[in-house]
C-alpha cells in the first residue's frame, strides 16, 4: 500500500517476493501471544516456507513481529527462558539444516514501511522491507541510487548485514546510518565507519545485534523513465546470466580474486554435477539450485565437494557467502 503525501514524500507498505502466503490456524491447537503484543509463537515451525532454498526443518518457536516493540518482547521472552536467538530476514541468503534449529527465530520480513524524504532524498526504511521492491519504487519515483538492488529477494536488514550489492555498487555506498537493536532490548543507531563494511561483509556478520531500520542516501530529480531503463536492465541482465527459474541462494561462494568463483567452478567441470537434489547450475556456476526434493544435507556436500574440487585443480579454498544456520555433517568417504 502507498501513501502519497501533500509534502512530495512517499510512505509504503509492501510484500516480499520469497514469502509464502500465511494459512490461517484451523487447528485445534491454542495459540500462543508474545506477553504483550498480538505476535503469534508458532512452535516447530517449518523453516523451508521462510528460505528461498526451500529447504530446512523447523525452528523450536518462531515469531514475525511486525513492530519494534513485539521485537523487544521476543528478546525478553528468549532472554527469561535462556534460549538462543537466530535472526531471519527474507531467508534469501540461508541454508537451514535439515534438523532444524533451536530456541526462538525471529524473522523480521513482516517489520515494513518506507519513507522517502524529498527534502533531504533519503530513504527510511524498516528491516523488513523488500530491497528489489524499494529499488523498483525508487525508479518510479525517478531517484538514482538503488538500480543495482533489483533482483536480490532480500530484506532491507539482511542486505546491511550481508554488505548486498551487484553491478558495482552495494549497501554500504548509500548508507547513511543503521538502527539496531542490542540483545538487553536497548537501540542504537550505528554510521557505515561503524560497520566495518568490505566486499559482502559487515561487522553486524556473527554479532547478536538485530538490524530495525536503515537510512540510505538517494538521489531524487531525475527522469523516471532513466532510472527506470537502468534498472531494467540490470533485471535483464541478471535474468540472462543468472538461474531465477529454480529455488538458489544466489551466489554460495564470494569471488576469490583473480578468477571468480563462477568462472573457477566451470573451469573445475562441475556445471550440472548433481548431488540429490542440489545441482551446479548450468547457466551459472557459482548458483547451486535446488531441482526439486533437495535436502540441506545434498546442497551442504555439494558446497565441500566443490571445495575440495576447486582446491585440488586451483589451490584456492571457496569461502561460502551463504550462511549455514544449524548443524551439519560432511558426508564420509
Ligand atoms: C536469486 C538470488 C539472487 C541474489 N543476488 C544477489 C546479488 O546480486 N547480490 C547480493 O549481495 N546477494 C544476492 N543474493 C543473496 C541475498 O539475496 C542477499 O544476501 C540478501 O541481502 C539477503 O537478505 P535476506 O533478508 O534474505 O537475509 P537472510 O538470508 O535472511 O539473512 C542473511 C544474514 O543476515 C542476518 N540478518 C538478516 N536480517 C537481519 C536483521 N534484521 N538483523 C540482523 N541480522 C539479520 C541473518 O541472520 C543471516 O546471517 C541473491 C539471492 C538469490 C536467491
Ligand atoms: N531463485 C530463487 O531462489 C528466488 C528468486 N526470486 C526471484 O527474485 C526476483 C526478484 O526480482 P525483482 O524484480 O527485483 O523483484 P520482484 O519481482 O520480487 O518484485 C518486487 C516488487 O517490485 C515490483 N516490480 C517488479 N517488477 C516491476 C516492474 N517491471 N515495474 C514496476 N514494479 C515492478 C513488484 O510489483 P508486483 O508485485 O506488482 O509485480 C513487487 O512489488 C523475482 O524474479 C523472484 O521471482 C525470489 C526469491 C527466490
Ligand atoms: C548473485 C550475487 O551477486 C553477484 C552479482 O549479482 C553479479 C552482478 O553484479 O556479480 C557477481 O557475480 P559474478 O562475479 O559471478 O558475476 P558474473 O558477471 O556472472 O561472472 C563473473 C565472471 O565469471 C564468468 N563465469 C560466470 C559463471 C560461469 O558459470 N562461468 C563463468 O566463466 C563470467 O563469464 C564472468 O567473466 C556477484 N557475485 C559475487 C559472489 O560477488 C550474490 O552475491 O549472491
Amino acid at each position: 500500500m502507498t501513501t502519497f503525501q501533500a509534502d512530495g514524500s512517499v510512505c509504503t507498505v509492501s510484500t516480499l517476493s520469497t514469502e509464502k502466503q500465511e494459512k490461517p490456524n484451523t487447528s485445534e491447537s491454542p495459540v500462543i501471544y508474545l506477553p504483550g503484543t498480538d505476535c503469534v509463537i508458532k512452535s516447530q515451525a517449518s523453516l523451508s516456507a521462510y528460505t528461498s532454498y526451500r529447504v530446512g526443518g523447523a525452528a523450536q518457536l518462531y515469531i514475525a513481529p511486525r513492530n519494534i516493540e513485539a521485537l523487544q518482547a521476543g528478546l525478553k521472552y528468549a532472554r527469561e527462558r535462556g534460549i538462543p536467538v537466530t535472526v531471519l530476514g527474507a531467508g534469501s541468503n540461508l541454508l537451514v539444516s535439515d534438523r532444524g534449529l533451536p530456541g526462538l527465530v525471529i524473522a523480521t520480513r513482516h517489520m515494513r514501511q518506507s519513507y522517502f524524504d524529498p527534502q533531504t532524498g533519503q530513504l527510511t526504511v524498516a528491516a523488513g522491507e523488500s530491497i528489489p521492491s524499494l529499488a523498483w519504487q525508487a525508479a518510479d519515483l525517478g531517484w538514482e541510487g538503488l538500480e543495482w538492488a533489483v533482483g536480490i529477494p532480500g530484506t532491507v536488514g539482511g542486505a546491511v548485514v550481508m554488505n548486498a550489492g551487484a553491478h558495482n555498487s552495494c549497501t554500504a555506498d548509500m548508507l547513511v546510518s543503521a538502527q539496531v537493536l542490542l540483545p538487553n532490548g536497548t537501540i542504537e543507531t550505528l554510521t557505515p565507519q561503524e560497520l566495518g563494511y568490505n566486499y559482502r561483509t559487515s561487522l553486524l556478520q556473527g554479532s547478536d545485534r538485530i538490524v530495525t531500520q536503515a537510512t540510505f542516501q538517494l538521489r531524487p530529480g531525475a527522469d523516471p523513465a532513466k532510472v527506470f531503463a537502468v534498472t531494467k536492465q540490470h533485471k535483464q541482465h541478471r535474468l540472462s546470466t543468472q538461474p531465477y527459474n529454480f529455488p538458489s541462494c544466489g551466489s554460495v561462494f564470494r569471488n576469490p580474486k583473480p578468477h571468480s568463483a563462477g568462472w573457477l567452478i566451470e573451469q573445475t567441470g562441475l556445471k550440472g554435477f548433481q548431488i540429490g537434489g542440489a545441482q551446479v547450475a548450468q547457466l551459472h556456476a557459482n548458483f547451486i539450485v535446488n531441482r526439486g526434493g533437495a535436502k540441506a544435507s545434498d546442497i551442504f556436500s555439494l558446497i565441500r565437494h566443490i571445495q575440495h574440487k576447486v582446491q585440488d585443480q586451483w589451490s584456492i579454498w571457496l569461502e561460502p557467502e551463504v550462511k549455514m544456520l544449524g548443524e551439519f555433517q560432511a558426508a564420509c568417504g
